[in-house]
């Protein structure tokens, strides 16, 4: 049985949040990339374009059985049964998802089965299966996947906001992860990592719960490595 102590009159706020605060520069180094500054002030390189669009592909094919391997941990581990059918949405849109990135590349004449993954490409590809693993405990499972989506969506949704001069040709791809839908999604998913990451903060007493809210803060981290090399690789920075 499991030995909880609730610690009663602490709370430092969300725990996201105080992580958002402590490593603003890297996060808004994922968020702020130069590549999607230079899609909101229409200065992009179409290459540097295609070359995401064809890498991500590849991306998002990996990331759909870590997606499923994060609602496996949440049948298994969740004390909220809807957890579950928030990421079945999820996976839901990656079907879409899938098919849009198909029509997309035909109408920039990418041919994606001819696409070879670049090596940091492959290297976020394999932190993803990492994740995969069943020892990876649900809490650190649900932060990897929230801070991956919430830097799609905080890049994406900074090329539509007024002012922006994002090329008419790009905007769709920006509304794919820039619409308020997904902002909702993301936020959802942040109240979920909130959520089981409090519980780890007050139970002082579960075996090993510094050690999760430890590895959750290093994911994240990692996440947002990953996430900058992406933008980098996309224009031809290595
Ligand atoms: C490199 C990367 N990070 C996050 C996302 C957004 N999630 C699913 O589409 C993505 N497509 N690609």
């Amino acid at each position: 049985m499991e030995v909880k102590k609730k610690v009663v009159g602490v709370d430092n706020g969300e725990v996201i949040e105080q992580w958002l605060r402590k490593h603003s520069l890297i996060y808004t180094g994922a968020t702020r990339h130069p590549l999607i500054l230079s899609i909101r002030d229409g200065t992009v390189h179409l290459s540097a374009f295609k070359k995401w669009l064809g890498q991500d592909y590849i991306f998002v094919r990996a990331f759909v059985p870590f997606v499923a391997s994060v609602l496996i941990k949440a049948w298994k581990e969740s004390d909220d049964i809807s957890d579950v059918e928030v990421i079945l949405k999820g996976m839901a849109a990656l079907n879409d998802e899938i098919e849009w990135f198909k029509r997309e590349a035909a109408k920039w004449n990418i041919e994606l089965s001819n696409i070879v993954p670049h090596k940091t490409n492959e290297r976020y590809c394999r932190f993803l299966e990492s994740l995969m693993r069943p020892e990876v405990e649900y809490t650190v499972a649900i932060t990897a996947l929230w801070a991956i989506e919430a830097v799609y969506q905080e890049s994406f949704a900074h090329c539509l906001e007024d002012g922006s001069k994002t090329p008419p040709e790009l905007r769709e791809t920006c509304q794919r992860w820039g619409n308020e839908a997904f902002g909702q999604y993301c936020t959802t998913l942040r109240n979920i990592a909130n959520r089981r990451l409090e519980r780890l903060s007050g139970d002082l007493l579960t075996e090993g719960y510094d050690n999760v809210l430890k590895q959750a803060e290093v994911v994240f981290l990692r996440v947002l490595e990953y996430e900058v090399e992406f933008w980098n690789m996309s224009r031809g920075d290595s």
